[in-house]
């Protein structure tokens, strides 16, 4: 048996791994945690994906037991301003695609719609977003969606069996530095064992396995597998272990960030349950909502714009509200490592790779990371199969998400700078143009986007294909010589179902504000 398990790194990867092993193997195995006292963590991650909430499930916690401690809120979409043109914006939101006689609305809007709007048309959440309304009615009462939540059949399903069964509506933004805080506290109360040190060096055996970690107080600390959660330093997988870096920056070049935590009254402000990427010069602006705060950060490519630039843009962008806060300059590590499990190692999280955070991807990462280790967890026979298996898992998923993120700058219509022109001509990753041919007479379907899981069903696809704007597409042939007048019906209902949720809905801070 493996049982004994050493995680370096205290940061969102390193206390999801330690509380979610904690809940899936119990007493049955015995974890360390080492995070350095001085190093600090990254500690951005504030946007999620909706199938967070199976991590949380999985920890016997419910939204009133954490979201109030990482000051949480919900996010329905990202809203994409200026991508297009300035001035415009469009919904990616958290939501099931409806299907019409075997194709998707998107594909009848594009033949039939009501309006220029696909989001709006073709989905509730848009308006919902819109209006600054929570999802749930004050007594928790989740809008009727077509999933199912929490039902049998779906318990202890990874969230790759999940995809395609159902669509949450909503997924989160929280404190990522509480989470941890929280997470800590959740851990070493199930009897994981903290230690806060430097690890400065670790051993190797004449195979080239790790056999300890020496830090500068605490000796050495040994386990039987290692999970490296250093961030970018993978101070295991990469220094010791010297598996290389593949790196993504030739096909998205966006290499840095600049982040401010700005205090503010929300009540006042209002919020809006999404998060926005707002389209900037050379790179793009989120702004998250949070209770207390509003969390922002320009993300840019160090080629086009100076860091003191990005900085000035950012501060103007968010006006007075941000003079006294303090700017937060991130160097972005961008690619993937090789093989994330090697030998006794696992890199997860920012060690084992990431992309700029455009769809909120890095902690669903980590998510699928340790989902993907509880279930090919080795004995002490080291199966290759299981790494293998791990290994291909984690590198489709990131080069799936590389992909989609490529998407958004190649069908960005603006063409405004440099940046954007450079954008429409840069190398694209080996398969994508071929599979955006095929998008412009048909959108994304299950037999057309990247072939392996990567987290992002073709609806997602889609959105940003007509979101973008810049790359032409036509409805199917099929549709031409269709009825449309189911189509039509459907267009009907969301109208009218927009218009109910709208008006019955409460605000997204009234609804926040009582959770406790
Ligand atoms: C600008 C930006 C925005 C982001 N936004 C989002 C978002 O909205 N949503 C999302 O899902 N993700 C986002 N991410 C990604 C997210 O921040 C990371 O996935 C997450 O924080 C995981 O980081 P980590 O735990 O791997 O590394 P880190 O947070 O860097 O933690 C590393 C840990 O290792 C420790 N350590 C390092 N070296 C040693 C050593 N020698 N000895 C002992 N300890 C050591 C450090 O002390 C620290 O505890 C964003 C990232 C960036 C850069
Ligand atoms: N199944 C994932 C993927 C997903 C589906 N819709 C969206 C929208 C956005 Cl903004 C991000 C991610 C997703 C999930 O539900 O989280």
């Amino acid at each position: 048996m493996i049982n004994r398990v050493v995680i370096v790194g205290g940061g969102t990867a390193g206390w999801m791994t330690a509380s979610y092993f904690k809940a899936a193997f119990g007493d049955r195995i015995d974890i360390t945690l080492v995070e350095s006292g001085h190093l600090g963590t990254v500690g951005v991650g504030e946007a999620t994906f909706s199938d967070i909430r199976h991590f949380f499930e999985f920890l016997g916690l419910k939204e009133k037991d954490w979201m109030p401690a990482c000051n949480a809120t919900y996010k329905l979409a990202v809203r994409f301003e200026n991508w297009r043109e300035q001035g415009h914006y469009f919904y990616h939101p958290f939501e099931q695609m409806r299907s019409v006689n075997g194709f998707p609305l998107t594909d009848w809007w594009l033949q039939e719609g009501p309006t220029s709007r696909f989001d709006k048309d073709c989905f509730v959440m848009p308006s919902v977003i819109d209006a600054g309304l929570s999802p749930r009615q004050l007594d928790g009462t989740l809008i009727d969606q077509p999933f199912v939540e929490g039902a049998d059949e779906m318990q202890g399903l990874t969230m790759s069996e999940h995809q395609g069964k159902t669509q949450f509506p909503y997924a989160y933004h929280f404190e990522a530095a509480l989470l941890a805080k929280y997470l800590t506290t959740y851990s070493v109360e199930r009897g994981v064992k903290h230690i806060i040190d430097d690890v400065e060096s670790v051993d190797l055996d004449s195979r080239g396995w790790i056999t300890g970690v020496r830090t500068g107080e605490h000796g050495d600390i040994s386990g039987d597998l290692y999970i490296d959660c250093t961030g970018f330093r993978g101070v295991l997988l990469n220094k010791a272990l010297e598996e290389p870096f593949i790196s993504y920056q030739d096909t998205l070049p966006n290499d840095s960030a600049v982040a401010l935590q700005v205090p503010m009254d929300m009540e006042k402000r209002g919020i809006r349950p999404c998060t926005t990427a707002t389209a900037q010069d050379a790179g793009w602006i989120w702004t998250i909502p949070l209770m207390g705060r509003v969390g922002t950060g320009y993300v840019y490519a160090k080629d086009y714009i100076s860091p003191e630039e990005a900085e000035r843009t950012l501060r103007e962008f968010v006006g007075p509200a941000a003079a006294d806060a303090e700017a937060n300059h991130i160097k972005m590590r961008i690619g993937r490592s090789r093989n994330s499990w090697v030998k006794n190692c696992v890199g997860i999280g920012l060690t084992s790779g990431f992309v700029e955070p455009l769809e909120s991807t890095g902690i669903f990462f980590i998510h699928h990371a340790i989902e993907q280790l509880a279930k090919n967890f080795p004995d002490d026979n080291w199966n290759e199969t299981h790494r293998d298996r791990y290994n291909d898992a984690i590198a489709h998923v990131m080069d799936g998400v590389r992909e989609f993120l490529v998407l958004h700058y190649v069908g960005a219509k603006r063409n405004d700078t440099q940046y954007w022109r450079d954008a429409k001509t840069r190398k694209m990753p080996d398969g994508l143009a071929e599979r955006i041919e095929k998008w412009k007479t048909q959108l994304p379907d299950s037999e057309t986007v990247f072939p392996y899981y990567h987290g992002l069903p073709p609806y997602s696809w889609g959105c940003i294909l007509l979101g973008t704007g810049g790359i032409e597409v036509k409805p199917s042939p099929a549709l031409r010589i269709s009825d449309s007048s189911a189509a039509q019906r459907e267009f009907e209902a969301i109208r009218e179902k927009t218009e109910h949720l709208t008006r019955t809905l409460p605000k997204a801070y009234d609804y926040f504000s009582q959770l406790s």
